[in-house]
């Protein structure tokens, strides 16, 4: 894989965590782009999800992480970027079923969901998990319509 770069971004609740996944992938060799934000000032997750989802959307970076209070919000406000495939994760299996069946090219994380330990396995099990393509292109072809 050439682009071995991850964009990060976070809303307030998310600092802590965001900034611990963006050390743990750059030290399995991945470039972190953490775009922020760098203090907990409460800010808007759409703004912080919609700019994550066009670094990916426009190939500047391979995969996206991307997190909030539960995750959910930040996830549908990436999900509205043309190319974008994001799912919530809670645990590892859908961790790495978002990657081999739908192909997703993001994840979102809820800082008040999970611990930090999860947090980073479950970020392991996405970036180690490859699409398995087959019938499963075929879905994910119909998902971009
Ligand atoms: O958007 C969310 C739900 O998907 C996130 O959990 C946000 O982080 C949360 O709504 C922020 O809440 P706060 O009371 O403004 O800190």
């Amino acid at each position: 894989m050439t682009n071995k770069r991850i964009v990060l971004s976070s809303d307030h609740a998310a600092i802590d965590l965001r900034q611990a996944i963006a050390a743990h992938v750059a030290a399995k060799g991945w470039e972190a782009v953490d775009i922020g934000p760098t203090t907990t000032e409460s800010t808007h997750y759409p703004l912080h999800g919609k700019a994550a989802a066009e670094k990916v959307a426009s190939g500047e970076c391979r995969f996206g992480i991307i997190v909030c209070g539960t995750g959910q919000g930040i996830m549908m406000a990436a999900n509205k970027v043309d190319g974008i495939r994001c799912g919530v994760c809670s645990d590892a299996f859908s961790a790495k079923m978002i990657r081999a069946h739908n192909d997703a090219n993001m994840m979102a994380l809820g800082a008040r969901v999970l611990g930090e330990g999860l947090a980073l396995d479950l970020v392991d099990a996405f970036l180690e998990t490859e699409f398995e393509g087959g019938r499963h292109a075929t879905r994910v072809g119909m998902i971009e319509g």
